[in-house]
């Protein structure tokens, strides 16, 4: 059992609610630990090590959609700006419009179909090497890690039109489903610690863009990007 104890230390902060497979795991290593003093010390290793690999992972990512959390984006931010040709970030905030009435007239099954669609769509649409996550109920994060303002702008707004031009299907129901969603977009950041900063800005570029109507990108204030220069 202190083996046990010590396991959960490696992880670094403890474990989020873990799901079936996670208690599996930990029911797994719980046993493993018991034959630790028969089983050959390089098999024992390996195990062990493959179970803080898993549960590392499972920490990272939102359990419905399998993007990156808030955890795993910002350890992702470490990793890139740790890189010596570290490019600068762009930060898109996307929220889908009127979620709570998917949910209420369709039941929270339909509003997890349409998360995990647009969590879809996300992963489909972002370059290989940017980075998505899902970092609250309906709102995801895309970050562009090596573009420029004019980049992330048309990032944005491909966005917006496929996740409008989803119909979405949710099982055992005839429906197709339709959603849209709001994207704000932040001013380029070169740091890990100033993606907090970068995520108020795309909050209020957001809020700009629910007020004026939705279905829409608004870029922080002073963003040029979308205009042609770099922003
Ligand atoms: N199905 C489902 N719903 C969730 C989840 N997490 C949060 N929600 C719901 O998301 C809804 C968010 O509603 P609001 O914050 O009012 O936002 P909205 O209806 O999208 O309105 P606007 O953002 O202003 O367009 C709430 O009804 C939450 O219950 C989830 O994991 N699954």
């Amino acid at each position: 059992m202190l083996n046990a104890i010590k396991f959960v230390k490696i992880v670094d902060g403890g474990l989020p609610a873990l799901h079936m497979d996670s208690q599996f795991q930990m029911v797994f290593y719980i046993y493993m630990s018991s034959l630790a003093t028969v089983l050959p010390p390089a098999i024992v290793w390996l195990v062990l090590r493959r179970l803080t690999d898993d549960l590392r992972s499972m920490a990272a990512r939102d359990p419905l959609t399998q993007l990156l959390n808030r955890r795993g984006l910002s350890e992702a931010l470490q990793q890139h700006f740790h890189s010596r040709h570290a490019t600068p970030a762009y930060l898109l905030l996307v929220d889908i419009d009127h979620f709570k009435r998917i949910n209420d007239t369709y039941g929270h099954h339909a509003g997890d179909a349409v998360l995990c669609q647009v969590a879809k769509v996300l992963r489909a649409t972002v370059r290989r090497g940017d980075l998505a996550g899902r970092i609250g109920g309906e709102e995801f994060v895309a970050i562009c890690l090596d573009t420029d303002g004019v980049g992330a702008a048309h990032l944005a707004e491909r966005l917006r039109s496929v996740i409008e031009s989803q119909a979405i299907h949710v099982a055992g129901s005839d429906h197709l489903l339709h959603c849209t969603a709001t994207i704000g977009v932040s001013h380029h950041f070169a740091s890990p610690h100033a993606w907090e900063g970068a995520m108020r800005e795309a909050d209020a570029a957001l809020y700009r863009g629910k007020a004026a109507g939705r279905n829409r990108v608004e870029w922080a204030e002073g963003f040029h990007g979308h205009a042609g220069a770099p922003g």
